[in-house]
C-alpha cells in the first residue's frame, strides 16, 4: 500500500464494488472515512456488512445484485474469530457459490497472522492476505491496513491521512502542555467530565460528510474509557459516553434539551471553514451564502449554549480533506491515551465485552439443548406439544424460564418452531413442538 501498488481500478477492470465484512474497529473507521472522504464518483463504491442481522446482510447482497461478481470481498477481524464477522463471511460465501461464483478469487483478509481468518483465506487461497499487527488496537486500526486498504481502493489519497496523522503526532510530542493538543483535548475532557466520566461528550460537526465522526469516537472513546477496575485495582467505573450525529441537523432534534434540560453533557462543535470547493459558492441571498448559515448556526448555538452555562470545545479545520481527517484520527487516538493515563485506567482492552460475548454462547449452548428436547417430543407418536415448564424442566434449567421462552418465541417467528396451543403474548399457555421431527439430528 505504502509503494502505491494498490491503486483504485481503471474503468472497465475487474472489480466494480467492495464489500467489506468487519465489526467495531474492523468496520467504524472505514465507515467514518468512506462518508467522509470518497470521491462522489469512487472506482470502487463501498458498502458494509456489520452486523450479524440476517436481513441486514440480505439487503446488501440484494443491493450488489449481479455486481456480485465483480465485487471485491474484504473481511476484516483483528482475532479471526468475531462470530458477526465469521457469520457475514459464511453468508457472503453461500451468496457466490449460489450465483455460481468462487469466493477465493473475490476474497481478501486483513487479520492477524494464523487467525482462524487468516488460516482460512490461506487453505481456501483468497485472492490476498494483509496482516494486522498485534500491537495495532481494533479500535485505533484505522491508519492500519484496516483503514488504508478501502480508503486507497475507493481513490482516497491514502499518503495524505498519513501525512496529516504523522503532522498531529508530531505535534503532540511536545511537553509543553499548552502546545500539545492532544493533551489540551484531554484536559478538558478531564475538567468538563471532573475525571469522572460526570457528563456526556456530545461531538457534533458541522459538516454532512462528517457524519460518523461520533459513531466512530463512540467506539474509540467508550471502550477504551469506559473500565471497572484502575490501574491499581481500584474499582472506578470510568468512562465519557459519547453520541452526537451532525450540525445544523441536531439542532431540530435535541439541543432544544442541550440548552435547557438536564446539564449532564459537554458538546464538541467540529468547525469546518471550506465551504463548498472553490469556485462553487454563490450567494443565496444578497451577501449570505448556504455555508454561511451553517457557520451562523454553528456560532450560534455554541453561544446560546454558552449563555446558559453549557459547555464546549470547538475543533476548526479549514476543510474536510484525507490530510485533516488523518489529523482528526491522530489527535483523537493520542487524547484518548492521553486522558487514560489521567485517570488510571488501561485504555487498550476490554474485559467488558467479553462478558456479552460469553453470555450469547450460553444462549446458542441452551438453544441446542430446547432443541434437543422439542425434537424428541416431536419424534413421539403422537408428537408431544410441550408447555414451558416441561421444556425447561427436560433442560435442566428451570431457572432460565424467560431465556426459553425467548428462544422458543423466536424460533415460532422464524417458523422453526410451531405453537401448537397459546400464544407467546401469554407464556405460560403456550404448548410448543417442531414442525418436523429430526431423528438423525444430533441437536445437544
Ligand atoms: O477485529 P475483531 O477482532 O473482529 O474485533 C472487532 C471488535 O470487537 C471488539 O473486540 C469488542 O467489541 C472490538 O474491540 C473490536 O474492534
Amino acid at each position: 500500500m505504502m509503494s502505491s501498488a494498490i491503486k483504485p481500478p481503471a474503468p472497465a477492470e475487474r472489480f466494480t464494488q467492495i464489500l467489506s465484512v468487519g465489526i467495531g474497529g474492523s468496520a467504524l473507521g472505514p465507515q467514518f472515512v468512506a462518508e467522509a472522504l470518497a470521491p462522489d464518483n469512487p472506482p470502487l463504491k463501498i458498502r458494509f456488512i456489520d452486523n450479524t442481522d440476517p436481513a441486514g446482510i440480505d439487503h446488501q447482497i440484494a443491493q450488489l445484485g449481479p455486481e456480485l461478481a465483480t465485487t471485491l470481498v474484504i473481511v476484516i477481524s483483528k482475532s479471526g474469530g468475531t462470530p458477526e464477522t465469521r457469520n457475514g463471511l459464511l453468508e457472503v460465501q453461500k451468496a457466490f457459490r449460489e450465483a455460481g461464483l468462487e469466493f477465493a478469487k473475490q476474497g481478501v483478509a486483513i487479520t492477524q497472522e494464523n487467525s482462524l481468518l487468516d488460516n482460512t483465506a490461506r487453505i481456501e487461497g483468497w485472492l490476498a492476505r494483509f496482516p494486522m499487527f498485534d500491537w495495532v488496537g481494533g479500535r485505533t486500526s484505522e491508519m492500519s491496513a484496516v483503514g488504508l486498504l478501502p480508503a486507497a481502493l475507493q481513490g482516497i489519497d491514502i499518503k495524505e491521512m498519513l501525512a496529516g496523522a504523522a503532522l498531529m503526532d508530531e505535534a503532540n510530542r511536545t511537553t509543553v502542555v499548552k502546545n500539545n493538543p492532544a493533551a489540551l483535548l484531554a484536559l478538558c475532557w478531564y475538567w468538563a467530565t471532573d475525571g469522572i466520566g460526570s457528563k456526556d461528550m456530545v461531538v457534533l460537526p458541522y459538516k454532512d460528510s462528517l457524519l460518523l465522526f461520533s459513531r466512530y469516537l463512540q467506539q474509540l472513546v467508550m471502550e477504551s474509557l469506559g473500565k471497572e477496575f484502575d490501574l491499581d485495582g481500584n474499582r472506578v467505573n470510568q468512562g465519557i459516553s459519547v453520541y452526537g450525529n451532525k450540525g445544523s441537523t441536531d439542532q431540530h432534534a435535541y439541543i432544544q434539551q442541550l440548552r435547557e434540560g438536564v446539564n449532564n453533557f459537554f458538546v464538541t462543535f467540529i468547525e469546518v471553514l471550506r465551504d463548498r470547493p472553490p469556485g462553487h459558492d454563490w450567494e443565496l441571498e444578497p451577501g449570505v451564502t448556504c455555508g454561511d448559515y451553517l457557520f451562523g448556526m454553528l456560532h450560534g448555538t455554541r453561544s446560546a449554549l454558552y449563555a446558559n452555562d453549557r459547555e464546549s470545545i470547538s475543533v476548526t479545520v479549514q476543510e474536510v480533506t484525507p490530510r485533516s481527517v488523518g489529523a482528526l484520527v491522530a489527535l483523537y487516538e493520542r487524547a484518548v491515551g492521553i486522558y487514560a493515563s489521567l485517570v488510571n485506567i488501561n485504555a487498550y482492552h476490554q474485559p467488558g465485552v467479553e462478558a456479552g460475548k460469553k453470555a450469547a454462547g450460553e444462549v446458542l449452548a441452551l438453544q441446542k439443548r430446547v432443541l434437543a428436547v422439542l425434537n424428541e417430543a416431536s419424534c413421539k407418536e403422537p408428537v408431544e406439544p410441550l408447555t414451558l415448564e416441561e421444556v425447561a424442566d427436560r433442560c435442566h434449567a428451570s431457572e432460565d424460564i424467560e431465556m426459553i421462552f425467548k428462544i422458543i418465541a423466536h424460533m415460532a417467528a422464524n417458523d422453526r418452531a410451531i405453537i401448537a396451543e397459546g400464544s407467546c403474548g401469554s407464556p405460560r399457555s403456550i404448548k410448543v413442538f417442531l414442525g418436523e421431527c429430526n431423528v438423525d439430528e444430533l441437536y445437544a
